[in-house]
């Protein structure tokens, strides 16, 4: 299995070239390219560690060496919110680098499962699958948002509120990758029951838990160390289910026959050719309901702005 890592030299793509290279299965490969002329030198750094994963690093303006056969890419390439900045502000920059090297990925390496972490997701995920799907090389069931951060941020705040078990936590996170579009499910936690005052609490929390990073690094960028984690946990999915693992279920913001909007944050049963089956995220309570009607606009728009950026 051969997982590249695009922006490989920031603070995102370095807490997760780490952890990919002690936590991949003997025999991986690591694949690292950044613009950054430090790259080779951060997989040089890394390849001391004592793990059975081979990691090379590329540096410059073409990653198509080291993109040539991998199975999975996971792209942090891109600039960072600074406090006072929405993720939408982002896309000025970002959305030009993530078509830059969606065409690249879509020579190198078209069969790869891809997953993009670079913001504004909602609208960065359309604008990678209308590149791909210009190049002809679309399939649906391999283009991911990851949106794992906002998972993991609802069972570490949940656990924290409830005093349960992390292991015992489990909470799905629907729709988008930004403010109100990130809609925790809490009236489905088991375990565990909220007040209406909790419910509303937990959900701006895990709402606003970026900016609350955002703030907390006062100009010094946005949440590096969980996103590493986040992404690592994502992509460790992703090779179990490629590798012939059965019942690997994860969530991502993918196009996946939403009755909501194009693309959509939803649970994803994953298997050897990416998403097997889109499955239902279950009964939503009034509140839930209301809130994901009131997102919808917003989703939607930030969904065609990626798309009409490309076309
Ligand atoms: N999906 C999510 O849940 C999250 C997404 N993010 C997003 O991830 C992105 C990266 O964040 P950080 O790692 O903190 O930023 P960073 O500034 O530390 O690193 C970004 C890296 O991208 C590289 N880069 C820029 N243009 C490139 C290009 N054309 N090709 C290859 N590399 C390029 C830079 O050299 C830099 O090393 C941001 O857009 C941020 O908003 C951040 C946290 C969570
Ligand atoms: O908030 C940001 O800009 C970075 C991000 O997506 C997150 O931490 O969820």
């Amino acid at each position: 299995m051969k997982v590249a890592v695009l922006g490989a030299a920031g603070g995102i793509g370095q807490a997760l070239a780490l952890l990919l290279k002690t936590k991949l299965p003997a025999g991986s490969e690591l694949s690292l390219y950044d613009i950054a002329p430090v790259t080779p030198g951060v997989a040089a750094d890394l390849s001391h560690i004592p793990s059975d994963v081979k990691i090379v690093g590329f540096a410059g303006e073409d990653p198509t060496e080291a993109l040539q056969g991998a199975d999975i890419v996971l792209i942090s390439a891109g600039v960072a919110r600074k406090p006072g900045m929405d993720r939408a502000d982002l896309f000025n920059v970002n959305a030009g680098i993530v078509k830059n090297l969606i065409e690249k990925v879509a020579t190198a390496c078209p069969k790869a499962c891809i997953g993009i972490i670079t913001n504004p997701v909602n609208t960065t995920v359309a604008i990678a699958a209308q590149v791909l799907k210009k190049a002809g090389v679309y399939d649906k069931n391999k283009l991911f948002g990851v949106t794992t951060l906002d998972v993991i941020r609802s069972e570490t705040f949940v656990s924290e509120m409830k005093g349960l078990l992390l292991k015992e936590v489990k909470v799905p996170v629907i729709g988008g990758h930004s403010g109100t579009t990130i809609l925790p499910l809490l009236s489905q936690v088991t375990g565990a029951s909220f007040s209406e005052q909790e419910v509303e609490q937990l959900t701006h929390r895990i709402q606003n838990a970026g900016t609350e990073v955002v703030e907390a690094k006062a100009g010094g960028g946005s949440a590096t160390l969980s996103m590493g984690y986040a992404g690592c946990r994502f992509a460790l999915s992703l090779v179990d289910a490629l590798s012939g693992k059965s019942d690997v279920v994860d969530y991502a913001y993918v196009e996946g026959g939403s009755e909501h909007a194009q693309f959509f944050a939803q649970p994803l049963l994953l298997g050897k050719n990416g998403v097997e089956k889109v499955l239902p995220y279950g009964e939503l309570s009034a509140f839930e309901q209301k809130a994901m009607e009131e997102m919808l606009e917003t989703l939607k728009g930030d969904i065609k702005k990626g798309i009409e950026f490309v076309s």
